[in-house]
């Protein structure tokens, strides 16, 4: 049986497999293998067409965005309007074929945005180019997931199974467990929590699957089986997500309203230009970026040239960016986020 068929094969058992007391070990342990599956499924062939799977495209500017969707819900037509790329936008499926990067201007910092194929159900698996797509997603720190507003959820739950199957979780945190394997003394097991869907005994079965028998696991949180085997197989990405629905121009006022009240989502129609700046301003929200502006002693600090770090930077990366003479002037107070880390070099 090839890794396609037993995946499918755990899948089906999994969904007729009735989730009871007594079958949380079963349930837990066909996960687990599903995993193990799934990891197997992306490992990179031996044969060189498939080398330096993704498209090559540079990372540049301050972060990276997406764009994921299906194909003709208006990706390109996305990327035409917010940079100063043109993509190829028409009305049949596949109109785009390869990575097509544009810049986004936004307060100052530069956005790459990220025009792809559509994808389809089963791109993880290989299907058109989603294997190429997903790579790419993973390299991003937003995923724009874009829908046709007229197509219901469909689209959405696809792709986000779609996603899910090969390690990405969307707006989700990573799962708060120490794992550490050992050398020998068998599985510790503690946690710092009520725990209501993992025991001593499912984490021993799930371990043992990987064949792991000496570890240390400490749960900080009430997490759920697949969580764990997350933190064993190790090489997730947690990502938040914007969920964006276009072609509200093709939808009735109540469905626009219903769409816009769902978490993480933004309505929006290109065609129609509608909604693009609230679109940004969430956008800029997800990925967490914070402008700092510097100034010398006496002066006022240049709000035309800023610098765009993480939530959670240090004077350290305003220093790696070369504005070390400024960074030891930094605007008093300097703001709550920024921790000293070391004594500056003066350049
Ligand atoms: N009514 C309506 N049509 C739109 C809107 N945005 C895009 N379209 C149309 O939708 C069609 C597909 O747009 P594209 O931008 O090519 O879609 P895509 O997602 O890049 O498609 P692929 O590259 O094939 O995956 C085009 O005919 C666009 O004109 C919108 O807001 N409203
Ligand atoms: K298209
Ligand atoms: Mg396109």
């Amino acid at each position: 049986m090839g890794i396609l068929e037993k995946i499918s094969e755990i899948e089906k058992e999994i969904a007729r497999t009735q989730k009871n007391k007594a079958t949380e070990y079963h349930l837990g342990l066909l996960k687990a293998k599903l995993a193990k599956y799934r990891a197997q499924l992306l490992e990179p062939s031996k044969s060189a067409s498939s080398k330096g799977e993704g498209f090559d495209v540079m990372k540049s500017g301050d972060a990276r965005v997406a764009l994921i969707g299906f194909p003709s819900v208006g990706k390109s037509t996305f990327l035409s309007l917010m940079t100063s790329t043109a993509s190829e936008a028409a009305s049949y499926e596949f109109t785009t074929l390869t990575c097509i990067p544009g810049v986004i201007e936004y307060k100052g910092a530069n956005i790459q945005l990220l025009d792809l194929p559509g994808i389809i159900e089963g791109a993880a698996q290989g299907k058109g180019r989603g294997r190429q797509v997903i790579a790419v997603a993973r390299t991003a720190d937003v995923v724009i997931m874009m829908l046709d507003a007229t197509k219901g959820e469909v689209q959405r739950s696809l792709l986000e199974k779609e996603l899910e199957s090969v390690g990405i979780r969307l707006n989700k945190h990573k799962p708060n467990i120490y794992f550490k394997p050992r050398k020998g003394g068998g599985v510790s097991f503690n946690s710092t929590v009520t725990l209501t869907q993992c025991s001593e005994k499912l984490v021993q079965l799930i371990l043992h699957e990987y064949k792991i028998f000496n570890a240390e696991v400490l749960f900080r949180e009430d997490c759920s089986p697949d969580e764990f085997i997350d933190v064993i197989v190790g090489n997730r990405v947690y990502m938040p997500c914007l969920y964006v629905y276009n072609k509200i121009d093709q939808i009735s006022m109540e469905e626009v309203d219903r769409l816009a009240r769902k978490p993480n989502s933004v309505v929006i129609s290109c065609g129609m230009k509608l909604n693009l700046d609230y679109l940004l301003e969430m956008l800029w929200e997800y990925l967490a970026l914070t402008c700092i502006y510097t100034k010398k002693r006496g002066q006022r600090p240049d709000f035309t040239d800023a610098i765009i770090l993480r939530k959670g930077a240090s004077v350290e990366h305003v220093a790696q960016r070369g504005r070390l003479h400024f960074c030891l002037e930094l605007c008093d107070p300097a703001p709550s986020f920024m921790k000293i880390v070391g004594p500056c070099r003066s350049r």
